[in-house]
């Protein structure tokens, strides 16, 4: 008899997968990137100059060596700098709606914005934000809030030189600009987990890159632990 091996969260991640599609659908200021592979959008303008400086000065200050959730490769793998925001400062409670608002997404789903900052150098390398469910860490994250759906993430300044956003099995590369949101489904339309979001923040090469990023997971999310 054949067994079907049960995808966790996949009615939810269908469910927010749809309605965020059908949301950016009707948002005139969402780019749609031309792949099958995955779908992300970019939003342009998203932030001010002036917020992107202030959301700047608020990353240096929380900024340490990023953690990473379990990896055998974990020093090299991420080698940029980053901390999460105060989540009850008002600034931060706004900057967090507005991103909730325009993606449709409850804001109790949406873990804390983390900030990130890259220097020369410093890169993430190719990883999904999705949760392998066969490792051990998943049975504490599936009772704090399951599987991550959306991604949401910001850049806050131009790069010198490096710092692009790289999608491998999608064949495309986002270069910062300062203001844009880039969001993507770390789920196929059918809820499953899509291979086809691999990314990476590549190298910097010259100046810093500064961004910021939401997780959204399929119920409330509860704080265990920070990763990427
Ligand atoms: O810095 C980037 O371009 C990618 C960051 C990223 O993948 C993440 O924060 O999950
Ligand atoms: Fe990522």
């Amino acid at each position: 008899m054949a067994t079907t091996v049960a995808i966790p969260d996949q009615d939810a991640l269908r469910r927010i997968g749809a309605s965020v599609r059908e949301r950016l659908a009707r948002d005139e200021q969402a780019y749609k990137i031309p792949t099958d592979t995955a779908e992300i959008y970019a939003i342009g303008g998203f932030f001010s100059p002036a917020e992107c400086a202030r959301l700047i000065e608020m990353i240096d200050a929380v900024a340490t060596p990023s953690e990473l959730f379990d990896s055998p490769m974990k020093d090299a793998f991420r080698t940029s700098y980053s901390g999460n925001f105060d989540p009850s400062d008002p600034f931060v409670k706004s900057i967090s709606r507005r991103i909730d608002d325009r993606l449709g997404i409850r804001s109790e789903l949406g873990e804390t914005i983390q900030g990130q900052r890259y220097a020369p150098g410093q890169e993430f390398k190719d990883h999904y934000d999705y949760f392998h469910t066969s490792e051990p860490y998943w049975k504490q994250e599936r009772k704090h809030g399951g599987q991550r759906s959306w991604t949401a993430m910001a850049y806050l300044n131009e790069v010198a030189e490096g710092g692009a956003t790289g999608f491998p099995e999608a064949g495309i590369s986002i270069p910062p600009t300062q203001g844009v949101l880039l969001v993507w489904n770390n789920a196929t339309p059918e809820g499953a987990p899509n291979e086809g979001t691999l990314h990476a923040g590549t190298p910097v090469v010259a100046g810093q890159k500064y961004v910021l990023t939401r997780w959204y997971r399929v119920r409330p999310w509860k704080p265990s632990r920070r990763g990427g």
